[in-house]
């Protein structure tokens, strides 16, 4: 009898990281309009300071602050205006005693002036003087040189995730090109002699793919593109040929079906045959997902998802998505919800349970319930926001325990 040498997922993903340990991405330069969700492969450094000037945060008058001391509607200060900047400018003219000069919003505080009163506290009393009416403390709206980023500065490490304030950040240093690691191509093979195209028409006992796309959309979110994608019936000279002609133009291959024991599951055979090592975990210790495959064809990583199609998708959540965030040297960690159980939930102690759950806010709280279903059911996912670990020695959670949600 064969029976799975089931790993959990820490074994597993200690052991992949093991047999990839030599891997590394290559690294490429892209323009700021290609880099969000890309991963930074170098320090950045800013060469200026931001703001490059002391610059007003609100629409005022520029003032030694110190003068506008006590200074009230019933008891005005009074101050001679020299002018003012214009947008753009340099503030040529530079502040002394008695004097004040209109600035606009951002623009650039004049010499000596180290306070913005907003327009609203002053009166104009001719075009030569207006009364302040309000006090300003020194450096009371404004933004010094530097006050953002200071020239020298390591804004952002090797290994962040770029996202939209990092390219405005990015385009505010004045980079226009930035260096990332290099796109993974994903190649996706769904196996089954069942399986039909979305756009097919289905014949009773045919069923849709749906793990190409659920598996290719994960990907592309983890900044990966989709170098091929592919049905293929249980056949293991088509599988084997088609998983040969994807690993010219992948980096990682995903299949999914044909992963467990069955006469049809031809997987395993498949990538044994293309080569050393050839799978290096069959059973993972999980639920759902049990029948995992992890290979390697030459270099490259082949992962055997279970055909059922949360199966497939939990496992690349769990675990193929780890893997290419640790290939991309992505820094940060999954993000997780902190939620309170509205439930008990039972499980059989041996495996790790992987619960899919929808979270609601009640009361200031995050109250998390689970979304029950088979692995075959994929409205499960559609449903929640997340899911939920419960370890391999424990049975079951309580209501009200504390509880890590990991979104997706
Ligand atoms: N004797 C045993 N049988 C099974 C075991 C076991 O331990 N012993 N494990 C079960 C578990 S757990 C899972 S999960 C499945 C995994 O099966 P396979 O990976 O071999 O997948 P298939 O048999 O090809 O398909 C399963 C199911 O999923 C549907 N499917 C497949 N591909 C797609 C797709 N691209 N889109 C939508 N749906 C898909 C397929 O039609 C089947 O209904 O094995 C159990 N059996
Ligand atoms: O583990 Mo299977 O993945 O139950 O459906």
């Amino acid at each position: 009898m064969e029976l799975f040498n089931t790993l959990s997922i820490e074994e597993a993903k200690e052991k992949i990281e093991n047999v990839f340990k030599n891997s590394s991405l290559e690294i490429e330069e892209v323009t700021l309009m290609e880099a969000a969700d890309r991963v930074l492969a170098d320090d950045i450094i800013s060469p200026i300071n931001v703001p490059e000037f002391n610059r007003s945060t609100v629409d005022g008058y520029a003032v030694i602050a110190k003068e506008t001391v006590g200074a009230s509607e019933g008891l005005p200060g009074f101050l001679n205006i020299i002018g003012e900047v214009e947008m753009g400018k340099s503030a040529i003219k530079s502040i002394r005693s008695g004097e004040c000069c209109y600035v606009p919003t951002g623009g650039m505080l004049p010499e000596g002036s180290d306070g913005v009163v907003m327009v609203e506290y002053t009166e104009l009393l001719d075009d030569k003087t207006i009364c302040i009416q309000k006090p300003v403390a020194p450096l009371e709206n404004c933004l010094r040189k530097g006050d953002d980023i200071k020239a020298g500065d390591r804004v952002l490490t090797k290994g962040h995730l770029l996202r939209s304030q990092d390219i405005g950040i990015l385009a505010g240093m004045g980079f226009s090109k930035v260096k990332v690691y290099q796109k993974l191509r994903i190649g996706i093979i769904s196996t089954g002699d069942e399986i039909v195209g979305p756009e097919d028409n289905l014949k009773l006992g045919q069923v849709r793919d749906m793990n190409t796309y659920s598996l290719a959309a994960a990907a592309i979110k983890d900044g990966c593109q989709i170098s091929a994608r592919a049905v293929v019936q249980d056949q293991l000279e088509l599988l084997t040929q088609k998983i040969k002609e994807l690993l010219e133009i992948s980096d990682i291959i995903l299949i999914s079906g044909g992963s467990s024991m069955g006469t049809r599951d031809i997987t395993k055979d498949a990538i044994n045959q293309l080569g050393q090592p050839g799978v290096f975990i069959h059973g993972l210790a999980v639920k759902p997902g049990k029948p995992t495959i992890v290979g390697k064809i030459g270099e490259t990583p082949v992962f055997g998802l279970p055909g059922q199609p949360v199966s497939a998708l939990v496992i690349y959540h769990i675990l193929v998505s780890n893997f290419i965030r640790n290939l991309q040297q992505v820094s940060i960690k999954q993000t997780y919800i902190v939620g309170e159980l509205a439930v008990n939930i039972p499980s059989a102690a041996g495996k790790e349970h992987y619960i899919m759950v929808d979270i609601s806010q009640e009361k200031e709280k995050n109250v998390v319930y689970p979304i029950h279903g088979k692995s075959g059911m994929l409205t499960m996912m559609t449903k929640s926001k997340g899911y939920i670990k419960i370890e391999k020695n424990q049975e079951g959670l309580h209501k009200g325990e504390s509880v890590k949600v990991y979104i997706f």
